[in-house]
């Protein structure tokens, strides 16, 4: 099995390679922040080459009472939260207006085969949806909005969505793995946990590693 892996950051990209430990089925690419920097790459790197499996993976924020700092979260679903248009009555997503989907499914057979390695590994992990947002949330109000318009949604990143659409487009199964860093709401810079985060996603990729191929 070949598996493409893609981060946002350099940082984030050694972090997987370090937990990988050189195992050359995996291609380890940067995506960029955003979920439309991460669809275009994504989709170039699949032009390109062949493979079996894409894996969105990075840091993210966790939302309160789904995924604490330090945890990590395996997407069940994939989730553009903030696509669609405000209206006077409140948000309507691109699948309310009929305009497309704002979701991509995950192989939940090898989700789940991921998740309960990781768990026997020792590590903290959530299994729920993960949304995938343009704007980083930074206010209770807008994490409390989030969470109301996809229940149980576990983390939010920047690119997931967009890797996964590229993915999907080739008809590519997708997985997306969130190291939390900071809470999801009010932003406070300083309480992000970034190495603790990073040390949990390379953790999580030395699981992979057993369970991927
Ligand atoms: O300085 C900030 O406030 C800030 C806000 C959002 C992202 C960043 C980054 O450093 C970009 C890197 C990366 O971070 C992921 N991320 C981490 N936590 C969150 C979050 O709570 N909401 C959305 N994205 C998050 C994201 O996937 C970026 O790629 C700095």
């Amino acid at each position: 099995m070949r598996v493409l892996v893609m981060t946002a950051v350099e940082v984030e990209r050694e972090a997987v390679r370090r937990g990988l430990n050189g195992d050359s089925r995996f291609d380890v690419k940067l995506a960029g922040v955003g979920p439309i920097a991460a669809a275009v790459h994504t989709a170039t790197v699949l032009a390109a080459a062949d493979y079996d499996l894409v894996v969105s993976a990075g840091i993210g924020g966790g939302f309160v009472g789904q995924a604490e700092v330090g945890s990590l979260v395996v997407a069940n679903e994939i989730i553009a939260a903030d696509l669609g248009v405000q209206t006077l009555e409140g948000f309507s997503s691109l699948d309310e207006m009929g305009f497309g989907s704002t979701r991509v499914q995950v192989s939940s057979n090898l989700a789940a085969r991921l998740t309960d390695a990781m768990h026997t590994a020792g590590l903290q992990v959530h299994i729920g949806p993960v949304i995938t947002v343009s704007t980083a949330t930074g206010t209770a109000a807008t994490a409390s909005e989030l969470a109301a318009r996809v229940p149980g949604a576990a983390a939010e990143a920047m690119e997931g969505y967009g890797v996964a659409s590229a993915a999907h487009s080739r008809g590519i199964p997708v997985l997306e793995i969130r190291a939390i860093s900071n809470a999801v709401g009010p932003r406070d810079r300083d309480a992000w946990r970034i190495g603790d985060a990073l040390k949990a996603l390379e953790a999580a990729s030395s699981v992979i590693v057993e369970v991927l191929v």
